[in-house]
């Protein structure tokens, strides 16, 4: 509320101006007129008489009210607890003052306005006539001055004219008297100025004009200084803001420019200079001392911000050197880890987990992503993603084995067995091995490690022992082309079987050279021309009958004809010119890979080119490892393997499968990312094989109905058996039932086998092995059978017949009871003795039996002998002890004895 005049209230009101006068005056206020000023205490006074008039008493006194209720648990005497509401009232009384006691303020306050204003007057009446006075003095003084100062005019009356006004105060009044001034005690003689002359004239304005100058330069001069540092204050204030803002800071500062005058200059100088060097250390923002200086100011700065302060901290100022961002270019192979890819972009694995989110994606850093999915969060953080290939690492790898190649030289021939069933495969195998490997070179016994070389004539020819197209397709599935020559055995009294037309396919398709070897050519049934015929069907046409075929007659029996078959090999081989290699790093491929106790994953392999040595880093399949040693077919140590060589290896982490390809490489962190990779893909596409599975098997049920599945975990001894087994087991698919392998692998019958199989209401398939003793137990609590079997054909034509349901009574063995060898002494009249404990069932003299080393089967027999504290017994049970002697086998401690028998089932399969 301002002064406002009479006119104007009227208009405020939408009154006359006459009313408000009158009210003006009815308020007990002065007469006014239309253009004179009411004060605001007078309006104040107005508005109180009005309201008053107008019978609306204001309130005194306003009371302000709350209550707030809560529940409360209070435990009572008999220690029960029980709630309690809690009302607490609050009330706030506020009091208005009195409007008289408000009026009689506001008339004090007038009065004492007024007072002051006289005060004032007073003083500013005073003080003029101090001035006045002091003037008076001053000049009087000059004129003195002047007077003394050269002049030789004395001083004159003039002075007498000079009077002194003092202040005199007489009760409380103050007066100003003028008192003729007191003749000074001391003449003082009064100077005239001196009349100048011309050239002192000259000489004076000279002078003036020159200090004039002077001084004009000097407030120049001051006045650019204060502008100059007012502005680079205001720079420097405005940079210091902008930290707290987005904008980048502009602003240099510069060295050589002297900054504002005073305090605010010195500091701002004396910190900026701080920076500087700061700076020039490079610990203005990462020392590790001011680390968490920094944190704090960060901390603070973003609450300055929040709070809208943005340039009052003059002391905080800091300038960001400038990044520029570095754009890479990221390799993107076909999937890629989270973790890695962050790597690649040099960011945390956070922050590409937090922008995958953002995509849509959830993964954690551990986890694989596609390369599409890579490709555009790689350019969203803005770097340039390169897709390149899976396969580039180990291409690169190839290629770098390949380069290490030198010294190429002829290799032996690789030949793979192929025929019908019992046409005499094995036998072939056996009487090459047999006539041709030197007994002293096989030191009695020769191991099975999937494949042999032999000496003839003509060099040296390499067999695989992993007879049937089965081990030979799935080598080739793959994409291992081990074999140079395949030797199709067709048994002369039997033709061409079923089995004999798949391996003439199976050699076509792999472009593999066929040399036939009619077998049993000392059979009297023996009808060579009528095999002759019978493969002329199947294009496959002899040499003597105008064709290109090799034809041998044998008898894998007598060995008859078997020089010629090896004779023809090898002129196979040298018409395809077979090369490789010598020096360098060694590849090739795996033919079999087992686990042995002791010895830990045994791997059968054959190079193909380079040579293997002790020592050397191999990868082979997903697993990569040392070569600890090298062992030949007989089981000798060797120190390298050229090319076409077979050997076993050692050294492994674990057992690659069969046809896997391997290489010697220098690189392990190369090889550690191929096994790493090959091991992701080996999951992923068993995933999706999985996947698939669940498709087809929804698919098939919703389409048929009536579909069945035949669900089946299989164990076998070695790979190749296992491989074969699958491929035989893949074709039984009929379109009623679906043989679907749930599991499989190399080892004994695990617990996790039985669990697996129960679960998914599989059968459990053993094949040369046995379930170990807990596994048994869990398959026993569970009424389960597990099946065993020695002969692939067996196991093939049980799940045949399950699978047609003609499942007629079939002879199979049941086990009667099983010792453990614990001890095994020798003597010179009984030969070796085994000290054992039987373990389960009954262990009977006459039934034949098994001896199982590592849950695997090693021989199939009879007993010599049982006795029981040297008494020869017909049967000894469970608990207790007895000592036996195994016909045609020497056993070993930690070997187990089967005893089993034939009996008749009825199929449940
Ligand atoms: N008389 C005679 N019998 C032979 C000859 N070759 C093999 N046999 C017999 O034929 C049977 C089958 O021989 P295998 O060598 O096991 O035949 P396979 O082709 O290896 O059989 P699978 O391994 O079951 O495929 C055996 O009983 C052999 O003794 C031969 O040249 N003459």
């Amino acid at each position: 509320m301002a002064d406002k005049t009479v006119k104007e209230l009227a208009d405020m009101v939408g009154k006359t101006a006459s009313a408000v006068k009158q009210q003006l005056v009815d308020a007990g206020l002065p007469a006014r007129a239309e253009d004179d000023l009411v004060t605001e205490l007078e309006q104040e006074k107005l508005v109180t008489y009005l309201k008053q008039s107008h019978g609306q008493q204001e309130k005194r006194r306003i009371s302000l009210k709350s209550k707030t209720t809560s529940t409360a648990r209070v435990t009572g005497s008999s220690g029960k607890s029980k709630s309690v509401n809690v009302e607490v009232r609050k009330k706030k009384v506020f009091e208005k003052p009195d409007p008289e006691k408000m009026a009689e303020e506001l008339a004090a306050r007038e009065q004492a306005m007024i007072e002051s204003q006289e005060r004032a007057a007073k003083d500013a009446e005073e003080r003029a006539a101090t001035k006045k006075k002091s003037e008076e003095r001053q000049a009087a003084t000059l004129a003195a001055m002047r007077a003394s100062l050269g002049s030789s005019k004395k001083s004159d009356d003039k002075n007498d004219d000079i009077s002194t006004s003092v202040v005199v105060k007489k009760g409380g009044k103050t007066t100003v008297e003028v008192k003729p001034k007191e003749q000074p005690k001391k003449k003082v003689a009064a100077t005239k100025p001196k009349v100048e002359t011309a050239a002192e004239r000259k000489a004076r304005e000279a002078r003036e004009k020159e200090e004039a100058r002077l001084r004009e330069i000097e407030t120049e001069t001051r006045r650019t200084q204060a502008e100059e540092a007012q502005k680079r204050t205001l720079e420097q204030m405005r940079k210091m803001a902008g930290q707290y803002t987005d904008r980048e800071p502009v602003a240099e500062v510069r060295k050589d420019e002297p900054l504002a005058e005073g305090l605010v200059g010195d500091a701002l100088e004396e910190s900026f200079e701080k920076e500087r060097r700061e700076i020039k250390r490079g610990t203005s923002t990462t020392s590790a001392r001011g680390r968490g200086r920094r944190k704090n100011q960060d901390e603070r700065e973003i609450k300055n911000r929040k709070n809208g302060l943005r340039s009052t901290q003059a002391s905080q100022h800091k300038f960001e050197k400038p990044v520029e961002k570095i754009v890479y270019d990221v390799e993107i192979s076909e999937h890629i880890t989270v973790a890695d890819l962050a790597q690649r972009m040099a960011v945390k694995a956070r922050e590409v987990t937090k922008l995958l989110m953002k995509m849509g994606e959830m993964a954690r850093e551990s986890d694989t992503i596609d390369q599409a999915t890579a490709s555009l969060l790689v350019e969203e953080m803005g770097h340039n993603p390169v897709p390149v290939s899976d396969t580039k690492v180990e291409d690169d790898l190839q290629d770098a084995v390949n380069e290490r190649s030198s010294n190429v030289q002829t290799r032996p021939p690789v030949v793979t067995i192929m025929g019908h069933v019992d046409h005499g495969k094995t036998s072939l195998l056996d009487k090459i091995r047999e006539t041709k490997v030197a007994t002293g070179e096989a030191g009695g016994i020769t191991q099975h490690i999937g494949a042999y070389h032999v000496k003839t004539e003509r060099g040296v020819i390499t067999f695989l022992d992993t007879p049937g197209h089965a081990a030979f397709s799935a080598m080739r599935s793959r994409g291992a082309q081990a074999t140079d020559i395949v030797v199709l055995v067709v048994a002369a009294d039997d033709g061409m079987m079923p089995q004999t037309v798949e391996a003439i396919d199976h050699a076509r398709a792999a472009g593999t050279p066929i040399i036939v070897a009619i077998n049993k050519m000392d059979k009297p049934g023996a009808d060579p021309d009528r095999v002759l015929n019978e493969l002329t069907t199947k294009e496959v046409v002899s040499e003597a009958w105008g064709g290109d075929t090799p034809m041998a007659r044998i008898s894998a029996k007598t060995g008859e004809g078997i020089d010629e078959l090896l004779e023809f090999i090898s002129l196979q081989a040298e018409l395809m010119e077979l090369e490789a290699p010598l020096d360098g790093a060694a590849q090739g491929v795996v033919i079999e890979s087992r686990l042995e106790k002791g010895r830990g994953p045994v791997v059968s392999v054959l190079v193909k080119k380079g040579t293997l040595k002790q020592g050397d880093l191999v990868l082979a399949g997903e697993h990569y490892g040392k070569v600890r040693a090298l062992t030949d077919e007989h089981g000798k140590r060797v120190q390298s393997a050229g090319p076409s060589i077979p050997v076993e290896i050692l050294g492994l982490p674990e057992t690659p499968a069969a046809g896997s390809e391997f290489l010697v490489v220098t690189d392990e962190k190369k090889a550690r990312e191929v096994a790493d990779f090959r091991t992701n893909r080996e999951r992923e596409r068993q995933l999706e094989r999985q996947n698939a599975m669940r498709l087809e098997s929804m698919f098939d049920q919703m389409e048929q109905g009536n579909v069945s599945f035949l669900n089946i975990v299989l164990k076998t001894d070695v790979r190749g058996s296992l491989e074969a087994l699958l491929a035989a087991l893949n074709e039984l698919s009929t379109d009623e039932v679906k043989v679907r392998v749930i599991s499989s692998g190399v080892g004994p019958i695990s617990e996790s086998d039985v669990t697996l199989a129960e679960s998914s209401e599989a059968v459990l398939l053993g094949f040369n092995v046995r379930a170990d003793a807990t596994a048994r137990r869990k398959a026993d609590a569970a009424n389960m059978d597990i099946r065993y079997y020695s002969v692939i054909y067996g196991l093939i034509d049980d799940v045949k017949a399950a699978m047609s349901g003609m499942l007629a009574p079939e002879h199979r063995e049941k086990i009667l009871g099983v010792a453990d060898v614990r001890e095994v002494f020798r003597s010179s009249k009984f030969g070796a003795a085994a000290g054992c404990m039987v373990v389960e069932g009954t262990i009977y003299r006459n039934k034949p039996i098994r001896v199982l080393r590592d849950d695997q089967v090693i021989f199939t027999g009879q007993l010599q002998s049982l006795r029981r504290y040297k008494e020869d017994v017909n049967e000894v049970r469970t608990g207790m002890e007895c000592g036996l002697a195994v016909r045609g086998y020497d056993v070993e401690a930690g070997d187990k004895i089967e005893v089993f028998e034939i009996q008749e089932f009825a199929r449940t399969i």
